[in-house]
């Protein structure tokens, strides 16, 4: 993030491909070369737009390998992590042990940990903050089911785990953190959000975050949309003025959607 001549905030845009439970650590690096050579042919310039992967755990000592031995710009992260730093934790896995393998970022409250391991917002603030402890950055993941947003209270739900989740940061570590998100009814289904309801929600977090941590810190967070993000959608999603970046399920799979994706500002008006 830089502060450009006119006093606002230049947020590089971030494209973030959450593996979810596929790809095991052959498949991963096979993928991860695709996308590195896809790139590569299209001379990205990743200090214009930033590529982070969070593949399964048991893939991440491969692509750290891959990723150093190849010189990589790729970032990589984890898609969750323990609240805890080491101990009893039988099946955790923690912030220290994910920073020593290069990790830049960690999934934090990703809907299918809220849902299927029913991850409260206490446990998720703890994890943020346990994510900081370790120099790893939270993508923190909030958003509404769709009996939320039916009901027209999507924007008080949201915030109301934004707050929670990051109750106790601080307004440095704000700065740095970035929140995503996901309306559980697009994720997996096809269905996306329009851009409007992305620059609503978006718009509203970013609020938020300057009433919690002071506008610098509200203006240098980044922001992300979740759900059914493909290469079609992602220009008119990330064309939002608090929108910096995507998180991308299926579609990151596929090195070349996923490389379209990442190279959304050539095809933004198509
Ligand atoms: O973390 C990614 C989100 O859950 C979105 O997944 P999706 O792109 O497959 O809808």
């Amino acid at each position: 993030m830089t502060t450009s001549s006119n006093g606002t905030f230049d947020r590089t845009p971030l494209i973030a491909g959450n593996w979810k439970m596929n790809m095991d650590h052959v498949q991963g690096i096979t993928l991860l070369q695709k996308l590195a050579w896809t790139l590569d042919d299209a001379r990205h310039d990743f200090s214009r737009v930033e590529v982070a992967v969070f593949p399964p755990f048991t893939d991440l000592r491969g692509v750290q390998t891959l990723v150093h031995g190849d010189d990589l710009k790729v970032h990589y992260g984890a898609q969750d992590l323990s609240e805890f730093d080491s101990g009893a934790y039988t099946g955790d896995i923690s912030g220290a042990f994910l920073s020593k393998l290069g990790c830049a970022y960690a999934l934090v409250g990703h809907s299918e940990r809220r849902t299927i391991h029913r991850e409260t917002d206490e446990v998720l603030n703890a994890k943020t903050k346990a994510a900081y402890r370790h120099g790893l950055v939270p993508v923190l993941c909030v958003g509404e089911g769709l009996d939320v947003r039916q009901a027209g209270q999507h924007v008080e739900h949201t915030l109301a785990q934004l707050r929670a989740d990051v109750d106790g940061l601080t307004a440095e570590q704000a700065a740095t953190l970035v929140v995503a998100y996901e309306p559980v009814w697009a994720i997996g289904t096809g269905e996306v959000a329009g851009p409007e309801d992305a620059q609503e929600m978006c718009a509203a977090i970013r609020a938020e975050l300057a009433t919690i941590f002071g506008l610098e810190a509200a203006a240098a967070a980044r922001l992300l949309y979740g759900g059914s993000v493909k290469a079609a959608n992602a220009a008119a999603i990330l064309g939002q003025p608090d929108v910096d970046g995507v998180l991308v399920g299926g579609a990151s799979l596929d090195p070349a959607e996923f490389a379209s994706i990442v190279r959304f500002e050539s095809h933004a008006g198509a």
